[in-house]
């Protein structure tokens, strides 16, 4: 039995009833409407109330680094996270700007980051080779998703009523875009992209690598089972945290390629999720739209964004404060005595 609630059908119907009440031409602030009206039904109520965001960024290494498939060294996701907490990375920034707060957690960091103020929960130091090896045994797969659904409790109980998940593991495109080959039913070529900037042979190369995790990996595994292969520690953790925030009723605002895997993962693992997913951009990575597809979901921007970090979806927190400041704030046309469609 899964412990995800659907969203409310009857506050949807009557969001979209006031929709059609607004002063403007039916339909007239397109995915906007669309927007109030899903955020109604995942509150529960015909006027949803503003959000307070909350953005979680998890780390995590790869095995599969030794291939050759980033252009940038692992050392990178560490130093990254202490960037997080002084405040210079991308997501501080954007976190800062839209009020939300910021959380960082160790999900499986290879370097020690002890010492930083951040959440301390590795489950190990770094992941499996996929291209050769399990990413991880089935019972890291349940702790890392513990160490997810434990920040998503942070999270709401800080007060969250939207919450982000973030990326940072230098490799973390590769296992993605195998998550994305396996759960999205893929080839490599629709889906492996650059990443960070590799060149056309290192992209020869990254999409062997994931036709060699892909073939390596038995047919019928579950969720769980296909993250312990092909996945990573943080995007593990990701995959709990949705997981979790779904359980409580936290819509759930999905950034890029990396975050959309996790999503994938987590939908495997239970399909209720589907609903509580929003997708904020697309990235310009290779395959994004495709990963976002197979949810069934739309992005609302295209800023051809590639940083991961939860960067896209904090960007686009705006738009869903301002999607629910029109539905609650518009007059009707019968409040405004302005005439209705002839
Ligand atoms: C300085 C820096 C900051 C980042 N922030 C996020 N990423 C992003 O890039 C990495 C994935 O790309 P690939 O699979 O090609 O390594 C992840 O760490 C992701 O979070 C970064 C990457 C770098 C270099
Ligand atoms: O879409 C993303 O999240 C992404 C793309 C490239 C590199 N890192 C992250």
């Amino acid at each position: 039995m899964s412990r995800i609630p659907t969203p409310d059908l009857s506050a949807l119907a009557a969001a979209q009833a006031r929709q059609q009440q607004l002063t403007k031409p039916a339909g007239s602030l397109g995915q906007m409407e669309d927007l109030a009206c899903r955020l109604a039904a995942l509150q529960g109520r015909e006027v949803p109330l503003p959000l307070t965001p909350a953005i979680t960024v998890f780390a995590g290494d790869h095995g599969v680094c030794a291939e050759g498939v980033s252009a940038f060294p692992q050392e990178v996701t560490g130093a990254m996270v202490a960037n997080f907490v002084h405040g210079g990375a991308a997501i501080s920034v954007l976190a800062r700007v839209n009020q939300a707060r910021l959380e960082v957690v160790d999900a499986g960091v290879a370097a020690s980051l002890d010492g930083l103020p951040i959440v301390h929960a590795k489950v190990r130091a770094g992941s499996g080779n996929i291209r050769r090896e399990a990413a991880m045994s089935a019972a890291e797969v349940q702790q890392a998703l513990d160490v997810g659904r434990n920040a998503a409790r942070r999270a709401i109980a800080s007060g969250a009523t939207l919450l982000i998940a973030g990326d940072m593991g230098i490799g973390n495109t590769t296992p993605s875009a195998a998550l994305i080959c396996r759960l999205g039913k893929y080839s490599p070529e629709a889906i492996v992209g650059r990443g960070t900037g590799i060149d056309d042979a290192g992209l020869a190369l990254k999409r062997q690598v994931v036709a060699d995790a892909l073939a390596r990996v038995a047919a019928g595994l579950d969720g769980c089972g296909v993250l312990a292969e092909l996945g990573g520690l943080e995007i593990a953790a990701m995959a709990g945290f949705y997981l979790e925030g779904a359980a409580q009723g936290v819509p759930l605002l999905l950034d890029g390629f990396i975050s959309t895997a996790a999503a994938l993962a987590a939908q495997a693992i239970d399909p209720a999720i589907t609903p509580w997913f929003i997708a904020s951009h697309c990235s310009q990575e290779t395959g994004h739209q495709l990963a976002l597809a197979a949810l069934g979901l739309t992005p609302l921007i295209d800023l051809g964004f590639r940083l991961g970090e939860g960067s896209g979806a904090a960007a686009a927190i705006p738009l869903l404060q301002q999607a629910i400041a029109l539905h609650a704030g518009m007059a009707t046309f019968a409040e405004a005595g302005v005439a209705g469609k002839n």
